[in-house]
């Protein structure tokens, strides 16, 4: 048998010119590949080794790009696009002007579904299958590929229920490795984790009830079986579920004893699947630390506190309270609508729920913060991680769009600190008793204050705070953006620049921006979020309702467009969020 097989296939015709016995040869290759270009330029590890087999198989079996495979989130898919002709670029994943980490159209025509926030694969591909039908495509195939996490997800079992009534040509693949980032969690992982025991009788089957012709669990690293299963059910008409089951991390020691690390740990070893950390000794903490550690701390002395994430205890630092209060602390699974109407529930019996989704997956659950939260002013607490420009993972994950979509509606206050100081006494002060729901948006990494357990400050809601004198222009910033004013500030005559960190962007500080229109006919507004519609947009509006028209007023933020993956500089940079490009603004208004 020859070596060297990944060398010469750059597209899946070429794969399935092998054949099927070498197959595993090329599964060994693939592997070592993606080891070998993760374990520099990083990105999502874990779940790609784990479905290699599944990836060739499907591949080989199914006529990609004609039949519609659609990888769900796409965390997954390096095999893939390795195997779709982007072999030789695989190197640039997720760096700036690289390739997507996950797949999207625009990228290749293997990719037939953009993703990146799961649970979409069942209802796309549903899609996908009416249209081949409308269109008289009767012989097409359409597959998606979805993890047990992800599958528990509301959306997901919205996806079954629809395609369980229909005669859609369907394939259903559920990689079931028993892990989301975190483990998974739920009855429905009880009720996998007992199919694959054999506990579970087969008229029991959830699958089955729900109409689809079911079939497994079978190893999904074996690739002579998944051969098999394919080819069997490509001839079947109608919607099919095939429940595999496959290894996180698998081929690599270390991604597989240590799951959550190694779903993205980073640069690693390639032999030993070591970590190459950096100290970080000195460094100021992370402001998922501070989130975490300060509400284990708020909820040693206050029992209504509770702590709610939607399967993201490891990346939010929720996981400190469920490792210290695990009765008050809940890993909901991928759920963030259902995350926030509970919190709304416990917040009708008297608890305080701290809820804390990524500022991009809380779009999710828009209409439960306005139908069920705001509408009935209940203080739940909106913890918002990731809020801003994420970096690598690019258009999908960017929080950038929170700041407008959480402004208009009525009851909520919005509030970004600007430090871990500010985090912290805004965690403090929301538990001493609000009056409406609150949103409190800080972003992915690490923050500017080594020393950041000070004292408990009480935060006087609706107040902004002047930094720094000027003259000559007020510059008005929201949440961690503000840091970079004292150094734009040094590269203009002392008496130029007043600061203004406005903190809250809902109820704006009204008496101090009067103050501030009454003295300066120059004004910059900064946000990490959209420009459409956000804290900029706030000021505007407040300088039109008040008669300031004859001001100058400058914004500066996301623009209209959706940013793609880079280093976090790097698309500072790009936006015009960066020192020089705010200096560059400031010179041409001044
Ligand atoms: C709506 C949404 N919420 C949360 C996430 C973050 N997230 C990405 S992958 C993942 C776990 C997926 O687990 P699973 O579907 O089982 O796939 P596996 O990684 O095990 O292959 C989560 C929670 C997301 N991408 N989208
Ligand atoms: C694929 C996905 O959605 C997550 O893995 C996401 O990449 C996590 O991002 P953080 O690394 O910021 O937690
Ligand atoms: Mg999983």
């Amino acid at each position: 048998m020859k070596n060297n097989l990944l060398e010469h296939i750059n597209i899946p015709q070429d794969l399935r010119n092998l054949s099927v016995d070498e197959l595993p040869q090329l599964a060994k290759e693939l592997r070592e590949f993606i080891i070998d270009i993760v374990a520099t330029k990083e990105g999502h590890l874990g779940a790609s080794l784990g479905v290699v087999e599944l990836t060739i198989a499907l591949h080989y079996v199914f006529d990609t790009p004609n039949d519609l495979l659609v990888w769900d989130v796409g965390h997954q898919a390096y095999g893939h696009k390795i195997l779709t002709g982007r072999k030789t670029i695989f190197h640039t994943n997720r760096q700036l002007g690289g390739i997507s980490g996950f797949p999207k159209r625009s990228e290749s025509e293997y990719d037939a579904f953009g993703v990146g926030h799961s649970s979409t694969s069942i209802s796309a591909v549903l899609g996908m299958a009416i249209a081949s039908k409308l269109k008289g495509e009767s012989n097409k195939q359409h597959i998606a590929v979805i993890g047990d996490a992800s599958i528990a997800s509301g959306m997901a079992f919205e996806g079954l229920n629809h395609a369980g009534v229909t005669d859609a040509n369907i394939l259903i693949i559920l990689n079931d490795n028993a892990m989301g980032i975190d483990p998974s969690v739920g009855a429905l992982k009880e009720y996998f984790t007992n199919v694959k025991a054999g506990k579970s009788v087969r008229k029991n089957n959830i699958a089955e009830a729900l109409n689809f012709n079911y079939s497994g669990p079978i190893n999904g690293h074996d690739i002579h079986i998944l051969l098999e299963e394919l080819n069997r059910l490509k001839s079947i008409k109608g919607p099919k579920f095939l429940h595999i089951t496959t290894t996180k991390g698998k081929g690599l020691r270390k991604a597989e004893k240590d799951q959550i690390t190694y779903h993205a740990p980073g640069k690693f070893d390639k032999i030993t699947g070591e970590r190459i950390l950096k100290s970080d000794d000195n460094s100021p903490p992370k402001y998922q630390d501070v989130f975490g550690l300060t509400l284990v701390e708020l909820a040693e002395k206050n029992d209504k506190i509770v702590g709610i994430t939607p399967a993201m205890p490891t990346g939010s630092s929720l996981k400190y309270m469920l490792e210290k209060f695990p009765e008050r602390a809940f890993d909901v699974g991928i759920a963030e609508q259902h995350a926030v109407t509970l919190s709304a529930g416990l917040v009708t019996q008297g608890m305080i729920p701290y809820c804390n989704i990524y500022s991009t997956f809380l779009q999710r659950a828009y209409d439960q913060i306005i139908h069920d939260v705001a509408i009935q002013n209940l203080p739940v607490i909106f913890c918002l991680d990731r809020a801003g420009l994420v970096g690598e993972d690019g258009a999908t994950h960017h929080g950038v769009f929170d700041i407008a979509y959480l402004r208009l509606i009525p009851n909520l206050v919005v509030y970004a600190p600007m430090n871990e100081a500010e985090l912290r006494n805004i965690l403090y002060t929301v538990q001493l008793g609000l009056e409406h729901p609150i949103a409190i948006r800080y972003p992915r990494g690490r923050g500017t204050t080594v020393d950041w357990k000070t004292s408990f400050k009480k935060i006087e809601i609706g107040k902004g705070k002047q930094l720094s004198q000027g003259e000559k222009i007020a510059v008005l910033t929201i949440g961690t953006v503000g840091n970079v004013i004292p150094k734009v500030k040094r590269e203009f005559p002392t008496n130029t620049i007043a600061h203004f960190n406005m903190q809250f962007v809902k109820p704006l500080d009204e008496k101090l921006l009067h103050k501030i229109f009454k003295k300066f006919n120059l004004l910059i507004t900064i946000e990490d979020g959209t420009i459409i519609g956000g804290f900029g947009s706030a000021i505007l509006e407040f300088a039109c309702t008040n008669n300031y028209q004859n001001k100058t007023i400058k914004r500066i933020g996301v623009p209209d467009n959706f940013i793609e993956h880079g280093k976090v500089d790097e698309l500072y940079k790009i936006v015009g969020l960066d020192k020089e490009s705010i200096v560059k603004e400031i010179e041409k208004l001044v």
